[in-house]
This record gives structure tokens, sequence and C-alpha cells, in this order.
């Protein structure tokens, strides 16, 4: 049998006619099957114009063409029986065909895989360098930040002790200064005692005198007397001798009557003398009294001081009446004196007896110390008047060295003359020099004090900042302005802002301090209060979680803190940081693509509710049947990032457009009067805003969500008059309120577990507190006493909080993860996926 030979395969030649026309079908139906591919095999070209097997009529086979060509016949069971072998042989090689597809396909899974898990890898490896790095960077920092802190308390404690220091010093110099002018005062009445004792010798030496002058006056009298007397005796002689004596006899009469007269005469010259004497020492005296020291020119200490003792000595010598008074005087002393040191031994004694068996209290110590210096004036009064008496005594000046002399003139020239142009000038520039010094000291003071608080302002800055970075929530205290129901109660302001960072609540139990990261005055304005806030907002756009809400009572100012009044004259928070995000993210926009996206609820009797679905529009589709409104619920993601499942998330692109997001929102939100507020806010709004910022140079992705709670007010019914739906409202309010509480009270005092799923609001803040978000709190407080209670609880509260430590962490995701994430995005919300996209 002769075969026909295509390829690797052999074809039995058949030339039974019958069969040729089922040869044809299938001989073609083999061709088809082989198809173009196979018309190459072993080198050799099967060419189906020149080499096409042909059967002859004859039924032999035969080679077709020319005559060199070979016609060869295969029979028909051949070519089956090859066609069916080529059949299956192409059947095993195309199923080894699969299998290598198959096995290429897998393999090249793997190597995909592998690929992609080497990226993973490598980008991993990547970024945990980075974390390194940036953890070194950060301990460097902390260390910068440690040392600078160590650096100013030491400064801090410098000038805390130089401030005391100065204090001291100051305080020992006024000491000083006044224990000086008491003991010159009091050694300017002694002198001035001394001055008037010796004025009233100088007053009984002058009456003696008078007195003498009136006995010398007398006697003149007399002896003026016995001379009129004798005169008429000597007339009376003269006439009756002029009658019958002689001559002679005259002669000698007239030498025995002049003799009495003469030495009448003389007696009555020495008394004379003597009373003109007399009279200019009175007139002496009254002119030392009438001017008791010279005004100009003034004597000196050295020369008034023993001028004054001489002449008091001489007058003690002269009189005796004084003699006796200045003895009684020195003995009368000298008791006192003796008396005055007892006194001060004992009372020495006694103080050290007691300072041994108890501590005493500052009152005590006071009165010990004001009882001591008195006994030692006592004494020293005593002293200085046992020596003036001693010198009067003696006759001998005290002796004093240059500076107790100089000392001693300048008090008697300030102070002895207090009528003259001379001390009043004194008194003048020397209160002129006190008041200087006053004003320098005054000025040192101020500046110690300016150094000293801006120094503990920048220290409570470095402790905030470290604060921050352990991931401590920061709150700030925000006090209302008296508002006008207030008012008309008449309660006092009881609150007071101390500094930057603390308040005082005068409690009933005496004043109470509170400590806060800042504390805002009822005259901080809205601009002042979000210049501490803003900085958050770059936080949101780096990618952090960041939430800020105001806590407190009912009309205490948390909406206007956080929304701002009515007509928006005021914005508050909420509105400044749509703002400021867009601010921001315009400057930032070369370097980043945004997208900010925003959903708002309010948590209303429990019940959290989409504020962009308004209440009319649900009640509208629950009645047309259109099905239950979409139920919105809160949930977590892997990283403990909460979001509201089933609430409208709207996109904006400009601060307007969520600005009009906002307002919408805001009219949809349960508001309603009450006796605390005519405006009360019956719900909690809970603004959430995603900032999403693309990388366009590395492609990396960071997703930060800024969540701005405005709480409603803890409220008591009585004071508020609520009622029926109110009451209920308030109800739900305060039940959400102190679950908020509970978890604040769990994560201060860090009990492990946090009953977050006990309300609504605690869920929806579970990642703000204890969570990954920065944190900053708000506690809106009323000034009054009417509302001391409230405003004590909430003081309270916030102060727990800022015990509460969170995890902040930024939300940045690889290009490649933020690709993968979007896939399933799409792939979830059953959209395509291009093969471009993986
Ligand atoms: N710092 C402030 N300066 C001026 N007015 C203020 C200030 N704080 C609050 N108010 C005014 O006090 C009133 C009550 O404030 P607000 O409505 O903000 O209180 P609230 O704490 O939100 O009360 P509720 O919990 O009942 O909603 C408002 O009229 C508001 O304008």
């Amino acid at each position: 049998m002769d075969f026909l030979h295509t390829g690797p395969f052999s074809f039995p030649v058949q030339d039974t006619y019958h069969h040729k026309n089922q040869w044809t079908k299938r001989w073609a139906a083999f061709r088809r099957w082989i198809g173009p591919g196979w018309r190459k095999r072993n080198g050799q070209e099967v060419n189906q114009g020149s080499s096409e097997l042909q059967l002859g009529v004859s039924g032999d086979v035969r080679e077709a063409g020319s005559s060199q060509e070979l016609k060869i016949y295969i029979p028909f069971e051949s070519a089956e029986l090859c066609v069916t072998q080529i059949a299956e042989d192409m059947k095993a090689m195309k199923k080894r065909h699969l299998q290598t597809v198959q096995e290429l396909e897998e393999n090249f899974h793997i190597t995909a895989r592998e690929a992609q898990e080497w990226i993973m890898q490598k980008v991993r490896s990547h970024y945990q360098n980075k974390l390194n790095t940036l953890r070194t960077f950060l301990d460097l920092y902390q260390d910068t930040v440690e040392k600078k802190k160590a650096d100013w308390e030491k400064k801090v404690a410098e000038l805390t002790a130089q401030n005391k220091q100065l204090l001291e010093e100051q305080s020992a110099e006024r000491r000083r200064w006044k224990e000086e002018t008491l003991q010159w005062q009091k050694e300017k009445s002694k002198m001035l005692d001394l001055f008037s004792s010796r004025l009233d010798v100088l007053h009984c030496h002058q009456a003696s005198t008078l007195q003498e002058l009136q006995m010398a006056r007398q006697e003149i009298g007399q002896v003026q007397e016995i001379l009129t007397v004798s005169s008429s005796q000597e007339q009376q002689e003269a006439a009756e001798e002029e009658e019958g004596s002689d001559n002679k006899e005259q002669t000698v009469a007239c030498s025995v009557s002049d003799q009495p007269l003469e030495g009448a005469n003389a007696r009555l010259e020495g008394l004379k003398e003597s009373l003109y004497q007399k009279e200019r020492e009175i007139s002496e005296l009254l002119e030392a009294e009438r001017s008791p020291i010279p005004p100009v020119p003034q004597p000196h200490c050295s020369i008034l001081l023993p001028t004054v003792i001489t002449k008091a000595h001489e007058i003690c010598s002269a009189v005796a009446e004084s003699r006796a008074l200045l003895n009684q005087m020195i003995e009368d002393n000298q008791v006192a004196l003796a008396e005055a040191r007892d006194k001060l031994r004992l009372h020495l004694q006694s103080t050290k007896d007691e300072s041994n068996d108890k501590e005493k209290t500052p009152n005590q110590e006071g009165s010990d110390e004001s009882s001591l210096s008195f006994l030692q004036e006592t004494l020293r009064e005593h002293e200085v008047c046992q020596i003036a008496l001693d010198c009067i005594k003696s006759g001998e000046s005290p002796v004093m060295n240059d500076y107790e002399m100089s000392e001693m003139e300048d008090i008697l020239r300030q102070e002895t003359l207090p009528t003259t142009q001379r001390s009043v000038k004194g008194v003048g520039q020397q209160l002129l020099l006190l008041q200087d010094q006053l004003k320098r000291e005054k000025e040192e003071r101020k500046k110690i004090i300016e150094n000293y608080t801006s120094e503990r302002a920048m220290r409570k800055k470095y402790y905030n900042m470290v604060e921050e970075m352990k991931g401590k929530i920061r709150v700030f205290c925000r006090i209302r302005p008296v508002n006008r129901s207030e008012a008309t109660q008449g309660g006092a302001v009881v609150v007071e802002k101390l500094d930057d960072y603390s308040i005082t609540v005068e409690a009933a139990r005496g004043p109470r301090e509170f400590q806060f990261d800042k504390v805002f005055s009822a005259r901080a304005s809205q601009e002042e209060l979000f210049q501490d806030v803003n900085r958050l907002m770059q936080s949101v756009i780096d990618g952090y979680n960041v939430c800020i809400f105001a806590y407190g009572q009912t009309g205490s100012g948390k909406t206007f803190t956080m929304v701002g009044d009515k007509d928006q004259k005021n914005p508050g928070i909420m509105p400044r940081s749509f703002n400021a995000i867009f601010d921001i993210m315009r400057e930032n926009s070369s370097k980043f693509d945004f997208k900010v996206s925003a959903y708002m609820l309010e948590l209303y009797n429990d019940r959290l509710q989409d504020l962009f679905v308004s209440q009319a529009g649900e009640a509208h589709s629950q009645t047309q049947s259109h099905g239950p409104t979409k139920r919105v619920e809160i949930k977590r993601n892997r990283k403990g990032v909460v979001f509201a499942q089933g609430a409208e998330t709207k996109e904006a692109s400009s601060a307007q457009e969520l600005y009009a997001l906002f307002q919408q929102a805001c009219a949809n939100r349960h508001i309603s009067a009450t006796r605390m507020n005519v405006e009360s806010s019956r719900s909690h709004l809970i603004v959430g805003i995603m900032v999403e910022s693309r990388n366009l140079t590395n492609g990396s992705v960071n997703t930060g969500k800024l969540s701005l709670v405005d709480l409603a007010g803890s409220e008591r019914a009585a004071k508020t008059g609520a009622k029926d739906h109110q009451l209920k409202e308030a109800n739900s309010i305060n039940k959400s309120l102190s679950a908020l509480g509970d978890v604040i009270s769990a994560l201060s005092a860090e009990l492990p577990h946090v009953p977050y799923r006990n309300s609504k609001l605690t869920q929806v803040m579970q990642d703000s507190l204890g969570g990954n978000a920065k944190t900053l709190m708000i506690v809106n407080i009323s000034p009054s006493e009417y509302n001391i209670d409230e405003t004590l609880t909430s003081l309270i509260y916030a102060t727990r909080v800022k015990a509460i430590t969170n995890n902040a962490q930024r939300n940045v995701d690889s290009k490649e993860i933020a690709q993968l994430k979007e896939v399933i995005m799409k792939l979830k919300s059953g959209q395509t996926v291009e093969e471009m996209d993986v």
C-alpha cells in the first residue's frame, strides 16, 4: 500500500470510487480543521494549488500536475485512520497546549503577586525607614523640647528666686526704713520732751526770778520809803536846827545822818543791777522760748546738744527744785528701765519656750513680733532718757561718732523746725526722693512681673505642646457675658479669669481655682477664640481626625461658640473653619489635589437624623409609602474612625458651597425656646467634614476628618420650665450627656471598660474621646451666681477630660493602596473596573 507523506502523518491511500465524495468531504473538513497552521510541517510546504491530493476517476492514486509530479493514491481506510489519529493527536496537543496556557497563566499570576508583594514590601520598608527617620526626628525634637523646657524651667526658677530675693530685699529695706524712721521719730520726740522739760525748768526759773524781782521791787519800795522818811526827818531836823543850833553841830548831825543813806544807796544800786540782770535773763529766756533754736544759721547738733545739756545742767545746779526734780526723774527712769529690761527678758524667754513646744500660726507670729518690737522700743526709750538725764546731771555731752552726729543733725534739720522754710524744703525733698525710689521700685517690680508672666506663658505654651504631642485632649474654657435674665435675677458675678490659663469660682465653701489650656473671658471675641483653634485645620489637611466640641449647661454659649449668632455678624468656629480649610487648600493647590465632602447629622431624642434630608421630605416620603427613610447608623472602620452609614455625604468645591450645605442642615435642626434660652438647641449637632488630599508628586493620599459637635445643653426642668415634649427632649439630652460623663469618667480614671455603647452620642464621639483624633473641648460657662452649681459641674467634667489621652494618627495611604481602595469602592458600588485601574 502506498502512503501519502504529509508532515508527521501518513495517509493510507484507497481507490474506491464510491468513497470519493465522502472522502472529499472529510478531506475538506480535515483541511478546515487543520487550518492554515498545518501548511508547514517538517519544513515542507503543502501547496493547495500544486500539491493538492486528488482522487483519480479510475480509483487509482496518481500524482496531479506535471509529468514529474507524483500522484499518490491513499486507501480510504488508511486515510480515515490517519485522520482519526491526527484528530486524536491534535486533541492531545490541544490539551497539552491548554495545560501549558493554564500553567503559564498561573505562573503569571504568581509572578504578578510576587511582584506586587515585593513592591508592597519595598513600599513598607521605605515607609518604615521614613517612620524611623521621623521617629528619630521626633525623639530629637522631644529632646530639644525637653532641654528647652528644662532651660526655661531653670530660667523661670532663677527669675522666681531673683524676684523673691528682690521682694525680700525690698521688704527688708522698707522695714529698715520704717524702723529707722520710727527710731528717729522717737528720738525726735525725746529731744522735744527734753526741750519741753528744759522749758518747764526755765519757766520755773522764770517764775522764781519774777518772784525775786518782786521781792527786790518790794525791797526797793521799802528802801524808798525809808529814804522818804529819812528825808522828811532831815527836813524836820533842819527846820528845828535853823531855830536854835550853831553851824558846827549842824555839820556833825549832817555827817551822822549821811552814813545809813550811803549804804542804802549802794544796796539800791546793787539791787537795780541784779534787777537789770534778771530782766535781761528773762528777756533772753522769753526770746529763747519764742524761737527755741535760731532758724538761720541752723545750729549743728554737735553745738546744740552740748549747749542744751550745759544750760540744763546750769539750771539744775542753780535751782534747787530743778535739781531735786532731775534726781527724781533719774530715779523714776532707772526703775522704769529695769522694769523694761525684765519685761523684754521674760518675753524672749517665753517666746523661746513656746517655739520649742509647738508650731505657731502666722497670726501668732505677727502678734509676737509686734509685742517684741514694742518692748524693745520702750527699753530703748528709757535708755535714751537715762543717757540724757545723766548728761544733764553731769553736764557732759554724750559721746557720738560722726555718723550718728550727722544723722542727728539731719533729723534736727528736717524735723525739729517744721515751721522754717528749710525744713519744709527738706521734708519735701525727702518725700520726692522717696516717691522717686518708690516709682523706680514699682517699675522694677512691674518689669519682673512682666518677665515672670511672659516666662510663665512661654512655659505653658511648651507644656501645652508637649501635652499635645502626648495626645492629651485640649480643653478651653469660655465665660459668657452676663445675660439680661441673670442681670434681672440680680445674681452676682462669681467667675473670674485669673490669667490666660486659670479661673476662680467663688463657691459657697470658698473660692475654687481651675486650670485649662486657655481661658477666654466674656470680652473675648469669636476671632480671638478661632486664632487658637485655627492650627487644627492644618491637621485636618495633613490627614488627622480632628474633633472640636462645645460642652456646657443650656444657654451657656455653646451654639454661639460653634455656630455664631443668628445673623452671622459674629460667626462661630464652624463657618470659620470652612473658610480656613479652603484657604489652606488654595495655598497648597500646586502640590495637592483636594476633595471635600461633608455629612451633617443631629441626634434628636436618641435618634440619628440626616440633616441633608428635611423632616418634611422624610414625612412626605413615608406617607407616600416610598418605604422607610434610610436609617443612619454609626460604624467604625478598621482604624477605629467613626463614620455615619446611611447618611448622605455631599461634596463641596468652595467654602461658600459648604456653608450653603451647612445652612441647609441648620434649617432642619430642632430648636425651640425655653425659659433659659430663646433659641435652645434640642438636639446634638454633628458636622463631619472629610478632606482628601492627593499628593501630586508621589500619589499618596491623606484623608482627614473634622468633626464639629454642638452638644445640646444639660438642663434642669425646673429652671427651663420644660413640659410635655420639651421634657422628653430634656430627658433624652440629659441621658446622653450623662452617658458622655460616664465615658469621660472611665477614660480619665483609665478604667479597663469604657461604656461607649450606652448612648448614640458616645458612639459618635468614640474616636474623639480616647480614640485616634486630635480633640479640643470648649467648656462654656455662665459667670452668674444663679448658675453656680451647673458651672462647677461643667468645670469639674472639663478638668477630667483634660486627663484623657488620645492616640492621633495620620490617615495616609500610598498611591498603590489608594488605588486599590478606589477599586474596592468601585466594586462595592457595582461599577465596572478597568484593567488600567488595577
Ligand atoms: N460669648 C458670648 N458673647 C455674646 N453673647 C453670647 C456669648 N455666648 C452666648 N451668648 C448669647 O447667649 C445666648 C445663649 O447662647 P447659646 O444659644 O449659644 O447657648 P447654648 O449653650 O447653645 O444653649 P442651648 O444648650 O440651650 O442650646 C445667645 O443669645 C447668645 O447670643
